[in-house]
């Protein structure tokens, strides 16, 4: 197992280019948020766009359309239920973010599926939260596109059908391995399995079990692979690390880091990385 580097995160946040606009940054389509947990899907927009992605429009259920706006003026919004809507989208983006709050019901199940049956295989497709459950249940085929689950232990547990106790790296190679996808096992130490390797996180701490967390994560994988788009492998160990770095930097003097203060850090922290690069 390779241990995930800062080296890594340097060789990926490069300087911004001067000739360049919001279109060069990457386009991003995040769908979550019901309306019991809309905090999801604003949590990972709002992590998508602090991190960097050009344009980010999130598709959620309308009761989350003020608070959205309120705290995150940059992301456009749409009802996650607009099939019309999302399919004239989905053809503008380089990738989606799906799952973060998006909740099990039968209508949940119909805009995955809707997005599966829609996205490219050019496209980047992160699967998060609830989506992975939907998954799970239903048995659902995956899409031919570039697929990266986020799942916790919890959740690699009911998509792979490893118990927790034995997931251990040759069994979740062997399930990454008929997934065909890339697959960030969440845990203290975090995993990366990829068709070629696996990856470890050494940092990050407790201070990061708190609701909100992963679903961060997603919006600023989502917002990796569009923006650094050369190398996808490299740009998600960079997400991974950049986001318990920034935890434990705030960490120091917190006992809990909010998922909303650790967001705040990420352009500053971006910044510090890309100057290394001098
Ligand atoms: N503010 C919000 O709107 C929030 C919405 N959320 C959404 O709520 C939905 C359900 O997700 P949950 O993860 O809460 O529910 P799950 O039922 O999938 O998993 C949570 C439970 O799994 C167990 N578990 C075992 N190992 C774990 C590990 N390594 N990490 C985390 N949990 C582990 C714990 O007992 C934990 O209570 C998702 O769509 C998620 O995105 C959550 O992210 C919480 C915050
Ligand atoms: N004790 C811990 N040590 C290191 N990282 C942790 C710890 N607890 C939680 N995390 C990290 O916090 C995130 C939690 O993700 P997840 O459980 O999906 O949260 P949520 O769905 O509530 O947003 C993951 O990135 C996980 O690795
Ligand atoms: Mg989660």
């Amino acid at each position: 197992m390779q241990t995930i580097t800062q080296t890594l995160v340097k060789e990926t946040i490069k300087k911004r280019a001067t000739q360049t606009h919001k279109g060069s940054f990457g386009k991003l389509l995040i769908i979550g948020g019901n309306a019991q947990f809309g905090g999801a899907v604003i949590l990972g927009s709002s992590a998508a766009v602090y991190s960097g992605c050009g344009l980010v429009t999130t598709a959620t259920d309308p009761h989350n359309f003020t608070s959205l706006h309120a705290r995150l003026p940059e992301t456009m919004v749409i009802d996650f239920t607009d099939k019309q809507t999302i399919q004239t989208i989905l053809k503008k983006v380089d990738g989606v973010v799906i799952g973060s709050g998006l909740g099990e019901t039968p209508s949940s199940l119909e805009i995955l599926q809707f997005v599966f049956q829609n996205i490219q295989a050019n496209q980047k497709l992160i699967i998060d939260g609830s989506a992975i459950d939907l998954i799970a249940t239903h048995h659902l085929v995956l899409p031919q596109a570039h697929i990266i689950f986020t799942p916790h232990e919890m959740e690699w547990q009911r998509l792979s059908g490893i118990p927790i106790k034995e997931q251990s790296e040759a069994n979740n190679h062997a399930a990454q391995q008929k997934l065909n996808a890339t697959v960030i096992l969440k845990k203290h130490h975090t995993e990366v399995y990829t068709n070629h390797e696996t990856y470890q996180l050494l940092i990050g701490g407790p201070e990061m079990a708190t609701g909100g967390m992963g679903d961060t994560l997603a919006g600023m994988v989502g917002a990796f692979v569009t923006q650094f788009s050369d190398n996808e492998t490299k740009s998600i160990l960079s997400a991974v690390y950049l986001h318990s770095f920034i935890a434990d930097q705030v960490g120091k003097t917190q006992y809990v880091v909010l998922p909303h203060q650790l967001i705040k850090q990420i352009p500053q922290t971006m910044a510090q990385f890309s100057n290394q690069n001098d």
